[in-house]
């Protein structure tokens, strides 16, 4: 048998814990398909003491985890703390130019990073993984630079937040509140360590910036995602949603268009019938649109302990197998800087909810602006008569310019009428 592959494991939260009782429970395969045995040697985390349910007492603890990076007996350091600066950062950059691999789940790390990260890790002839920071348990990065490599890929896109997803499904099925859901998701282990990178979608933009350099094989571009998060989807649109037809997802879309990338991650309306829409809870989905293989759909656990654990293992067996693959996909100094496509040049459909107040004329004002920005409406709906009180008036608009649509919200925000910051969701059509 080969000499073990020696790791040093940097965080011993949710996914670092769990790391080690994969390695644990499955020794025997593990060892088998890697060729060699895979062991733990060093670890690092904020308290020494806390119960992890794994004993820490045969490997070499670090009170600074940066220090790994400089023990000769470690071949690969795995960081599982997280943050896309200070320590994490600190560490993988030491561990590459010290010649040792990295593993990490640290999405943010690799949409900020990603692209030097990998210029050093190439330069010095090891390698930077990071499976488990895109779609959790799911192995998209390795079926996108792998399996797919033969395709011109055109568009890659899914739900790629398990917490959102949790939160929009629980909402939509028990009507309990906000934040009640998010601490639930907190608690189960998906959020991230502050939630409004959740929340608010940059969670899911740095796993699109990740998935669009990879599927594109372009420089990683987070600047270029324009995000907006779920924390406007009320009750209401949700409801609506269920009547129109429609299911609400936060979905990351990354497509490319003559030379530039659009990327953008938001709250969608898409029908029911859609099989993305039927992708629940924590689970994630991505789909590939390839120029030969047509569509790929990928579903699985999106985050929590066993999922992620499972992706940061599964890049453990490539490391130990020596397997060398470039980091996204083409060698880090030929990516290409693409352009990011403004999303005031999309051209989508729309969900637009007002509050106005219920009184004779308002359907004709909003029509009216509609018009002067040479927007068309496909459907109307209004709910709860209550003469002189504030009433939900949905709307569904036919494709237009996101700028039309923009235009048109102003307009409509500012007729006496209406009471409430108008709210509009885009629908896609899958
Ligand atoms: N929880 C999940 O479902 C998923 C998490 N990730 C990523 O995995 C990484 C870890 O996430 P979790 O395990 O959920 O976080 P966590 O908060 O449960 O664990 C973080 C660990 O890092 C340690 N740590 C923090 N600062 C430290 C320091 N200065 N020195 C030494 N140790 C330090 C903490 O003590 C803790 O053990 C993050 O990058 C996260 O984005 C990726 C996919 C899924
Ligand atoms: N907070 C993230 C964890 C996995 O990446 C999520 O909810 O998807
Ligand atoms: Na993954």
């Amino acid at each position: 048998m080969n000499k073990p592959l020696k790791i040093a494991i940097a965080g011993l939260g949710t996914v670092g814990a769990g790391v080690i009782k994969v390695l644990s429970d499955n020794k025997d395969i593990i060892t088998a398909r890697s060729g060699r045995a895979i062991e733990v040697c060093a670890v690092s985390a904020r308290d020494r003491h806390r119960d992890r349910g794994v004993s820490l007492a045969p490997f070499t603890w670090y009170d600074n985890p940066v220090d790994m990076a400089l023990d000769d007996e470690v071949d690969v350091v795995v960081e599982l703390i997280g943050g896309s600066d200070g320590i994490a950062k600190a560490l993988c950059e030491k561990a590459l130019e010290n010649g040792k691999h990295v593993v990490t789940a640290n999405k943010a790390l690799i949409a900020h990073h990603g692209t030097e990260l990998a210029k050093t890790a190439e330069a010095k002839g090891v390698s930077i993984m990071y499976e488990a920071a895109v779609a959790g348990g799911i192995p998209i990065i390795k079926a996108l630079r792998e399996g797919l490599a033969g395709n011109g890929v055109e568009r890659v896109y899914g739900i790629l937040n398990g917490t959102c997803n949790y939160m929009l499904t629980n909402m939509r099925e028990t009507g309990r509140d906000f934040d009640v859901i998010l601490s639930e998701a907190q608690d189960l282990g998906y959020a991230e360590a502050d939630p409004t990178f959740d929340v608010d979608g940059i969670d899911a933009a740095h796993k699109l910036a990740i998935l669009t350099s990879v599927a594109f094989g372009c420089e990683v571009d987070f600047d270029g995602v324009q995000t907006e998060g779920i924390r406007h989807v009320s009750p209401v649109d949700i409801e609506f949603a269920e009547e129109l037809g429609y299911r609400i997802k936060l979905l990351g879309i990354a497509s490319r268009q003559n030379g530039s990338v659009e990327q953008r991650v938001h709250p969608c309306m898409v029908s029911k019938k859609a099989p993305i829409s039927q992708v629940e809870g924590v689970f994630n989905a991505v789909v590939v649109e390839g120029n030969f293989v047509d569509q790929v759909v990928l579903q699985g656990r999106g985050a929590g302990e066993g999922p992620t654990a499972s992706a940061v293992v599964g890049d453990l067996v490539d490391v130990a197998r020596g397997v060398k693959v470039p980091t996204f996909s083409v060698a880090a100094d030929k990516l290409e800087k693409l352009k990011s496509a403004p999303l005031t040049g999309h051209n989508g459909s729309y969900y637009v909810r007002l509050m106005v107040v219920d009184e004779p004329g308002v359907f004709a004002d909003v029509a009216g602006v509609l018009k002067a920005n040479n927007v068309s409406m496909e459907t109307i709906v209004q709910r709860n008569r209550a003469p002189g009180e504030p009433v939900p008036l949905v709307l569904t608009l036919h494709e237009t310019s996101e700028q039309s649509m923009l235009n048109a919200l102003n307009g409509i925000a500012a007729l006496d009428s209406v009471v409430e910051t108008p709210r509009m969701i885009r629908i896609e059509d899958f």
